[in-house]
């Protein structure tokens, strides 16, 4: 690391001394000793009595080694860096030369081979959690292993760094935390966070999920354990869609939880108040996004992830078109969802403006969800009022219709109320509008009951069911409630997966999971090749119609509106494709020259998960030409 080494400690020493001569006000600081010990690290972190075991780490811990020489990194920390080891697989050449020979045994293994391992080692636990804390020590011990065998194995491993088991170690995070992986802002750092981007020891950042943890998928207000879903996305940045390790930032910003069993918890790992918010959350919002840009250059992208809702759509609306940035929740939930619609109708035979949708919630997903579907509706030539009116959404005061008694409708619902009298049920809307698709995102488990589900069968010939909510405890109905309550005739999606179900006469359903997973990895992929700053929903819907074109009839005649989870990774390099060109069609790119070949380009930009050799290459020199033309 050589200069770059000592130019970072030259960096945090300037950070100390501004932190020393600026501390935060007292009113922002922690009160309780837990926290006090939480705001000292903030504050003081990289102080002198860590200053060696920081850049150690730096070494040690962190990078995928593409920005760290690997020729400056020897011995016992080549085996200790994630981006450069890997374990058995050194070949005897290379152990010798590193200088770590009989560091390791004998035996030389293949990747393979390694990869095996990994399958005989996780399927030893039977415990998520467990196999969670294998797959995250294995990240952490052996990058290109982590993401060969996490993309090898995509189906069976999704489930455990993703939804559902990622939500049970956001829950359980102060157990399964170890090391250090991704950035801790606090509202404490306000004023400071550029400098602690700057702890950060990789340089070319491209993209960066943040999240303030308020809304954890359906499990609301995770506080600082919301990290595990910054890290679970961003781990599917690489393994679904090649980003580089080292260009991967997950970054928590924590500014307190409102949520009584964290605060109370002796295990939790944030900050131990209740959350910051106003004027002062907002600053320390836009210091971040600033900072980035700063640091990282106005191309990084940043994913924002499980913000709370009114703080998510503000944002949206404050950042879009000015910063590289696009909310998951709202945008790539959209696309996922309407690409299932569109593939949908190559089984109804509808155009997707002939369909009545219902959504049960009226937030971040099924808000994003129907402004998308207005936009297909109108690219299909129905006008924008026909559209809305052919959406009902319900949200925890019933539907949504113009002067509501109970209120509560702000000016994203306001524009899909209907004007009639009060609906509070759900059951009650199907029963008047008689859906053709029904759309879950409200957290709710089981509020697709056995009663609505047989009315959306005798309702319709195909009813769309999309369970969406995360994680499994909160989806709105499972797939077999789906399937035996509608003869089999259900057409259902999930947010979370759920296994194959038999039919009757022996089929083999698979139900395809509708989740943000499908879209966000290619959607940056894209963003990030063409250089897009400006994410606008054009993109959107024209992730969601990749997405849909991909799915073939055998996928829809096994039930699936989705690709197999096996083939996402060519999923997202066709998203990335189309966003890529688009981008260029529409001024939007800044990348240039333009690439000839979209793909080729893309391809050659993503990473290797297999070893790349440790021992230079030893070119044969032409020495005897060489002294000829010396001659
Ligand atoms: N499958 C996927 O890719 C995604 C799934 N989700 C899931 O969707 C769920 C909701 O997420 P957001 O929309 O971001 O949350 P949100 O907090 O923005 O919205 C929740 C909505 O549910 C409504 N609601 C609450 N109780 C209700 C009830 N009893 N009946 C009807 N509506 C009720 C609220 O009024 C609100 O409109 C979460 O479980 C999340 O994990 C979110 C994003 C992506
Ligand atoms: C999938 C996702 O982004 C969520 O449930 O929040
Ligand atoms: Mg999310």
């Amino acid at each position: 690391m050589g200069n770059s080494a000592s130019v970072k400690l030259n960096d945090k020493r300037r950070w100390q001394s501004e932190t020393a001569m600026s501390p935060a006000p007292p009113a922002q600081r922690d009160k309780t000793s837990a926290s006090v010990a939480a705001g000292k690290q903030s504050h003081a972190t990289g102080a002198a009595n860590c200053t060696y075991d920081m850049e150690r780490d730096r070494i040690g811990m962190w990078g995928s080694g593409e920005t760290t020489a690997s020729s400056q990194v020897s011995g016992l920390d080549r085996l200790r860096h994630p981006g450069l080891n890997k374990g058995m697989a050194f070949t005897i050449e290379e152990r010798q030369t590193l200088g770590i020979h009989g560091l390791l045994p004998a035996r030389v293994k293949t990747q393979e081979e390694q990869v095996q391992m990994c399958k005989l080692s996780i399927d030893r636990y039977e415990d998520p959690l467990n196999k969670y804390i294998y797959l995250m020590g294995l990240l952490d011990r052996n990058e290109h292993l982590f993401y060969r065998f996490v993309g090898e194995n995509v189906a069976e491993m999704m489930p455990i760094v993703y939804t559902p088991t990622v939500g049970l170690a956001c829950q359980k995070f102060g157990l399964v935390y170890r090391r250090p992986r991704g950035l801790f802002i606090t509202i404490n750092d306000k004023g400071h966070v550029y400098d602690i981007l700057k702890n950060w020891p990789e340089s070319d950042v491209r993209a960066i999920v943040v999240t303030d943890g308020e809304r954890i998928l359906g499990l609301g207000d995770l506080g600082a354990c919301g990290m595990g879903i910054p890290v679970g996305k961003l781990s599917l940045y690489t393994a679904l869609a090649g980003i580089k390790p080292h260009q991967c930032l997950p970054i928590t910003l924590d500014v307190g939880t409102n949520t009584q069993t964290m605060l109370d918890d002796p295990l939790y790992i944030g900050l131990r108040q209740r959350r910051v918010r106003g004027p002062e959350y907002d600053e320390f919002v836009q210091e971040f996004m600033d900072a980035v840009v700063k640091r990282y250059g106005q191309n990084c992208l940043i994913q924002f992830e499980d913000f709370g809702n009114a703080n998510a759509f503000r944002f949206l609306e404050k950042y879009r078109g000015k910063y590289c940035t696009f909310n998951d929740d709202i945008q790539g939930t959209a696309a996922v969802a309407v690409a299932g619609l569109l593939a949908s109708l190559r089984i109804t035979g509808k155009k997707l403006s002939e369909n009545v949708i219902v959504f049960q919630g009226a937030g971040e997903a099924s808000l994003g969800i129907a402004n998308l579907c207005v936009m297909a509706m109108k690219a299909e030539g129905t006008t924008e009022a026909a559209a809305r009116a052919r959406i009902w959404m319900v949200d925890s005061k019933g539907l949504i219709v113009k002067d509501r008694p109970e209120g509560g409708i702000n000016e994203h619902k306001a524009v899909f109320a209907h004007d009639r009298a009060p609906v509070r049920t759900l059951e009650e809307v199907v029963d008047i509008a008689k859906p053709s698709v029904l759309i879950g995102a409200a957290a709710i488990g089981g509020a697709f009951t056995t009663s609505i589900l047989r009315k959306m069968g005798q309702n319709n010939e195909r009813p769309v069911i999309f369970a969406l909510s995360n994680p499994t405890s909160k989806a709105e109905c499972t797939a077999i409630d789906a399937y035996t309550n509608t003869d089999e005739r259900a057409i259902f999606a999930s947010g979370s997966p759920f296994p194959d179900y038999r039919t009757k006469d022996g089929r083999i359903l698979r139900p395809g999971q509708g989740n943000n997973s499908y879209i966000f990895p290619g959607l940056a992929l894209g963003v990030i090749c063409a250089g897009i700053i400006d994410i606008s929903e054009d993109f959107m819907l024209l992730a969601a119609e990749a997405l849909a074109d991909i799915v073939k009839q055998s996928d829809l005649d096994q039930g699936s509106l989705y690709p197999p989870l096996q083939e996402i990774q060519n999923c997202s390099v066709k998203i990335a494709k189309k966003i890529f060109e688009h981008a260029y069609k529409c001024g939007k790119a800044s990348v240039f020259p333009q690439p000839l070949n979209t793909e080729e380009f893309i391809r050659a930009q993503m990473y290797d998960t297999r070893y790349a050799p440790a021992v230079p290459p030893v070119y044969s020199w032409p020495t005897k030409d060489l002294r000829v033309d010396m001659i």
